[in-house]
């Protein structure tokens, strides 16, 4: 299994290239679908999700295509399976993402219930419920979802219990070729949510509120396969300016979006960075100085971020000061916190707060974390502890960041991957 070898690295500095956003790129390939005719996606990162996503769009019968480039193209002319199976369903949750779109188009979809996972228990019931008020006829047995419509799905009006980012995603997929008006409310504002609105109003589906909590569909009978370029990633992005952050450093982050991080970049102006943005780059630069403590609250959009929280623990570890950070939107997202402390973190945790009192310098070590935020945390603490840092199952980061490695090294920090 490869690792990540990462030794004290000084001040980033230098440009780095932002990827397209992973949590953008999955619901988009699903959207895939949706369509009649060919669908062009561009800006796709080279991740193992979406590797996995286009397996399932292929093992669904769907032609795609790797184009090279961050370009994949979708054909749906031949999709004559309906079923996600458990073995693709368990190493990406996003699967699940498929069920509102083979639902709307075909009216039968089979996707095996995904599991809980490191960071929580993660339930569906939102999705499945909303699909049921358009009229689906949902069963659970034997770990699939088998949902079916006679004819199409029908308009509705739903209220969502809570926000769900993966939930407004299926419903506004489904509910763009339903039959009549669907209003979702307390929908998902996330940036993510917004480009996959935009993908399906570049298909033809007629969608108004986009942005906001309330979202209004008008379904229609087909949507048309189209162009689209997947937005950057902001939590990419994000993680690169965290590191920067503790090290100290300066550093560009280009092809990047900064209106989807206003939350983050505020937090980092806090902690005592110097931030100069422009349309589609962000500067970070902390002047040789060490970051301040910063308090966080992770919150639904536009909110702090819950996949930037780790990050943000390990500039706390390492800031002047003490800071709290609460964690509001998944239970168990605390994992990289046991790691840190090997390293010779100062922080401990009080239900879903963790307390931090910042220390000068941590320790390399072997560490491993079993998500994906907690995985590229533990490579920022190893940019600035002693000696060297082993990260082990780095398969987590492979699912979210693009040529991790490459990246850092162009910014002047010694990660290298261990085959
Ligand atoms: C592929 C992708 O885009 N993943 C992101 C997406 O995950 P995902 O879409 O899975 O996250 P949700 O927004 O759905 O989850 C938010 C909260 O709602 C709960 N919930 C959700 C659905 C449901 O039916 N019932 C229910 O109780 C979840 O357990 C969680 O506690 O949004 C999260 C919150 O911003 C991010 O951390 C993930 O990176
Ligand atoms: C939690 C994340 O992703 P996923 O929903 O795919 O597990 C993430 O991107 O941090």
């Amino acid at each position: 299994m490869d690792k990540l070898k990462i030794q004290a690295s000084g001040a980033l500095s230098g440009d780095v290239v932002i990827s397209g956003a992973k949590n953008a790129a999955l619901p988009i390939l699903m959207a895939g679908v949706l369509a009649e005719g060919d669908f062009l996606v561009s800006n796709v990162p080279s991740l193992r999700d979406v590797n996995t996503s286009c397996e399932l769009l292929r093992c669904l019968g769907a032609e795609v295509t790797d184009l090279g480039q961050g370009q994949i193209r979708i054909s749906t002319e031949n999709l004559n399976e309906f079923c996600a199976p458990y073995d693709l369903v368990k190493t990406m949750r996003a699967s699940i993402l498929i069920l509102g779109p083979l639902l709307a188009r075909f009216g039968t979809a089979d996707v095996s219930l995904p599991g809980g996972c490191a960071i929580g228990a993660r339930p569906v019931n939102l999705h499945l419920h909303g699909l049921e008020q358009m009229g689906a006829k949902i069963e659970v047995e034997e770990g699939y979802i088998k949902a079916r419509v006679d004819g199409r799905l029908k308009g509705a009006h739903i209220f969502m219990d809570m926000i769900s980012v993966g939930a407004t995603e299926n419903l506004l997929m489904a509910a763009a070729l339903a039959d009549g008006e669907t209003v979702i409310e307390n929908a998902a504002r996330e940036p993510e949510v917004i480009d996959l609105a935009n993908c399906l109003i570049a298909m033809g589906a007629k969608i108004s509120g986009v942005g906001s909590a309330t979202l209004r569909i008008q379904g229609v009978e087909r949507l048309q396969g189209c162009h689209y370029r997947v937005m950057p990633d902001r939590i990419e992005t994000g993680s690169f300016l965290v590191a920067a952050a503790v090290t100290r450093g300066r550093i560009r982050c280009l092809d990047a979006d900064p209106a989807s991080l206003e939350s983050v970049l505020a937090k980092l102006e806090d902690a005592g960075a110097a931030i100069t943005t422009g349309k589609d780059w962000i500067e970070l630069d902390m002047q040789g100085k060490r970051p301040k403590a910063v308090n966080i609250k992770t919150a639904p959009y536009p909110g702090f971020p819950t996949d930037m929280q780790a990050q943000f623990c390990v500039l706390n570890v390492l800031a002047e000061g003490n800071a709290t950070i609460t964690e509001t939107i998944f239970e168990n997202r605390f994992m990289h916190v046991p790691e840190l402390i090997r390293m010779g973190a100062n922080m401990e945790l009080e239900g879903n707060t963790c307390i931090i009192h910042g220390i000068e310098k941590l320790k390399g070590a072997q560490v491993m974390a079993t998500d994906l935020r907690a995985s590229a945390s533990l490579v920022i603490a190893g940019l600035v502890a002693d000696g060297t840092t082993t990260v082990d199952r780095i398969y987590h980061l492979d699912r979210g960041y693009e040529h991790i490695e490459a990246k850092f090294q162009g910014l002047g920090a010694q990660v290298v991957r261990i085959k």
